[in-house]
């Protein structure tokens, strides 16, 4: 398998012939990447998720999962796949482990691994009671242990965090993290919640209307966040500080009584203070006015 879990090239799909849900998309996703894919409602993810599980029949383009054509090879991925849908389907008139039991055998696989997937997703306390007593946080675990039973090397997930509690968002991200960290599973997970994400992912998609308007890691996206961001500082003069600093730095401005310039890098604001205080102002406070993802989701999304 080369660096990709999941590639699309050109990939573009659907309803109905004369509307497209997305055009072209070509999506990258490396191994043990834990991949956020983002988008408002109704932006497509879903759509895509169910073509990557070779739910939907018609597209044009081509799906790649560990290396190989989807069409041409579904059973044998699937088979290293782990997939969580939207809310996951369960007896709820049985008990965790029942549902267990009941996936194993539907599925052929072996049921050594129950007490496993229980303790990963921390039920093992819960397995003998029925899901109806379960809290919803809970049932998305019992839905994700199902996800787990054939050790997946991939797990796919539609919105895991839709609809839960702090608490249950908190549970879900440890778990998934652990799963990556621990075994090396790569996860793919969608979600219009950017700040449900953020501390989860090392890579993330946006998709906006159909088209993938940001894909990278992380780290490339707190490099946009930083170049959105503004410097605020304030002296013991600061009009005085910022007749002396507009000559240079023509963007410095004065707003509420403090100082702001847009942040440039690291040299640029080291070589600001320097000069305020060789002229004899006194520096009182600097700080970097971040925006966080969720407002660079909100414009990369918006009109
Ligand atoms: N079965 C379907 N038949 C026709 N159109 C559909 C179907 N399912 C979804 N759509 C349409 O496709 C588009 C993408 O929907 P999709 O559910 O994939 O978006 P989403 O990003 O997952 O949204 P959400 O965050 O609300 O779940 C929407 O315009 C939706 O109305």
């Amino acid at each position: 398998m080369g660096k990709w879990v999941i590639e699309t090239n050109n990939l573009t799909f659907g309803y109905s012939k004369r509307t497209a849900v997305f055009d072209k998309i070509n999506l990258r996703v490396e191994t043990a990447a834990i991949y956020g894919f983002m988008g408002p409602n109704g932006a497509g993810k879903t759509t895509l998720i169910r073509l990557l599980l070779g739910l939907l029949p018609h597209h044009t383009g081509e799906i790649m999962l560990f290396g190989k054509p989807l069409k041409a090879n579904r059973l044998e991925i699937l088979s290293k796949t782990g997939c969580l849908v939207e809310q996951p389907s369960l007896y709820e008139n049985l008990t965790g482990r029942d549902n267990l039991n009941i996936t194993c055998m539907i599925r052929g696989l072996q049921k050594d691994s129950i007490d496993r997937v229980l303790q990963m997703t921390g039920l093992t306390d819960a397995a003998s009671k029925r899901v109806d007593a379960y809290s919803l946080g809970m049932k998305q675990r019992l839905g994700l242990a199902i996800a787990l039973l054939p050790q997946p090397e991939l797990l796919i997930l539609d919105e895991p965090v839709n609809g839960l509690d702090p608490l249950g968002i908190v549970e879900i991200r440890e778990l998934l993290i652990h799963l990556n960290r621990e075994y090396g599973t790569t996860i793919f997970l969608s979600s219009h919640l950017l700040s449900e994400l953020e501390k989860l992912v090392t890579h993330i998609g946006i998709l906006r209307k159909g088209e993938l308007i940001f894909q990278g890691s992380a780290a490339e996206l707190d490099a946009i966040q930083q170049h959105q961001s503004t410097v605020m500082i304030d002296t013991d003069n600061n009009h005085g500080c910022l007749q002396l600093l507009k000559q240079d730095y023509p963007a410095i401005s004065l707003v509420a009584d403090r100082l702001h310039i847009p942040y440039g890098d690291k040299e640029t604001i080291g070589d600001l203070c320097q000069k305020m205080v060789l002229a004899g102002f006194r520096l009182y406070e600097v700080k970097t006015d971040h925006h966080d993802l969720e407002n660079i989701f909100m414009k990369l999304t918006s009109n």
